[in-house]
């Protein structure tokens, strides 16, 4: 756990979380963190919490006692997001402190209710409106709803032009003493600019929209640190982060990066000499590549791999006159998702009937995904070299189509 210094008055309380599946469902290898926020003015805000995943609140008051803050005289209690991991721990701080106010919106109180059934001493805001802390730290707020719930807001310091942005700007990976953009190395930055990716497209990616909205309202605030609920505070460079979450959004309507993520399935072998032979003749082609096994990898990753690619290859067997299960699942979380109108190529093996190709196009249609797929190959059993010929022609087909369609 971390205690650290953002600026004059703003101190970051962090803790991260590893061995556990965030939101009971995603991956995380390289843990993540859960960032709160001191404020000190005259009076003292706490913005956003640390959950109760691993014995906090007694972390955070542990936090809170590096920092000689007395939880009692935090006056304002600010919600930016009602996710359990931002606000799990206020039933506990209530336990021994009853007299704050909670600035929230509107949803944001209403889900207080539901989540914790705390009704009082709730002032709800809406855009533009301030809190003055005294010593010069004006808060400011502005909703950015689905973002990724409908109870989203960030908070501005006037004083210090830090946003708290909570799951907006957010990343994965877990944090050091030194979370600070101007304290990590060039390959740290690489690091947690992948978990963000990730971040991204596994919490936020089916948000895209809002996300853009969001960006729009927050490039009118004279930001000078961005200080996220999850991941690094950019605060030499806080534009590089929107402008990441800028690129993010826009991958969701198709145009990603010059690159193809293969994602394959095998149960005997059969395709996975086909996609053998794809590594090879893709190694030649100059397009950056990323190759994911289902169900060996997980759903996380998958995404975290499909959202920076403008191509796809899928590659996997009929099982049962169906897909192979696992391909099908993830193809439904990456609709779900919205990662629409990728460029794709569909190979894999069968028996005797086929069905995968049947399948996928069920898939495509409900969750309109918008697909442009190139012809599929198809073969019996394991592929022959007339396969294998028709796979390389398909594969350089892809590879000419993605970079038309990155250069239009
Ligand atoms: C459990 C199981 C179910 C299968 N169901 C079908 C099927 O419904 N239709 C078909 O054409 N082939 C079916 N097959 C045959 C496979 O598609 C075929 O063996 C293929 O070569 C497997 O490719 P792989 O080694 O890449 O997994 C099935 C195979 C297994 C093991």
């Amino acid at each position: 756990m971390n205690v650290t210094t953002v600026a004059d008055g703003v101190y970051q309380l962090s803790v991260n979380i590893e061995n556990i599946l965030f939101e009971g469902l995603w991956e995380i290898p390289n843990g993540v963190s859960l960032n709160s926020y001191i404020i000190k003015g005259e009076k003292t805000a706490i913005v956003d919490g640390v959950c109760d995943w691993d014995g906090v609140p007694e972390t955070l008051f542990a936090l809170l006692d590096k920092l000689e803050i007395d939880p009692k005289s935090i006056e304002y209690l600010i919600i930016n997001h009602m996710e359990p991991d931002h606000s799990g721990w206020i039933e506990d701080f209530k336990k021994i402190h009853s007299d704050f106010k909670i600035i929230c919106t509107g949803k944001a109180a209403e889900l207080l209710e539901g989540f914790y059934d705390h009704t009082e001493n709730i002032t709800i805001v809406k855009d533009d409106d301030i809190l003055d802390l005294g010593n010069g730290h004006v808060l400011t707020f502005k909703e950015i709803p689905n973002v990724h719930w409908p109870d989203t807001m960030v908070t501005l310091d006037q004083k210090t032009g830090t946003l708290f942005s909570c799951d907006a700007f957010g990343g994965f990976g877990s944090v050091t003493s030194s979370n600070y953009d101007d304290a990590l190395t060039q390959d740290e930055i690489d690091f947690y600019e992948k978990e963000a990716v990730r971040y991204y497209a596994n919490i936020v990616g089916a948000f895209s929209m809002p996300v853009e909205k969001a960006i729009q309202k927050c490039q009118d605030l004279p930001v000078k640190i961005v200080a996220p609920g999850h991941g690094i505070v950019w605060r030499e460079n806080p534009q590089k982060i929107i402008d990441d979450y800028t690129r993010y959004a826009a991958y969701s309507k198709g145009i990603a990066k010059e690159r193809i993520s293969i994602i394959w399935g095998s149960m005997y072998g059969m395709t996975e000499k086909a996609v053998n032979f794809i590594k090879k003749i893709i190694e030649k082609e100059d397009i950056e590549v990323d190759i994911v096994r289902v169900p060996e990898s997980s759903w996380g990753t998958v995404l975290g791999s499909v959202w920076e690619s403008t191509g796809i290859i899928l590659a996997m067997p009929t099982y049962e006159y169906k897909m192979f299960p696992p391909m099908a699942a993830v193809l439904d979380e990456l609709g779900k998702k919205k990662v629409t109108k990728r460029k794709a190529f569909r190979l894999g093996s069968y028996g005797w009937s086929g069905g995968a190709q049947r399948e996928l196009d069920e898939i495509m249609t409900k969750q309109r995904m918008n697909w442009e797929f190139i012809d599929p190959v198809e073969f019996k059993g394991s592929p022959s070299q007339e396969d294998l010929k028709q796979i390389e022609n398909q594969v350089k087909e892809l590879v000419k189509l993605v970079k038309e369609t990155v250069n239009q």
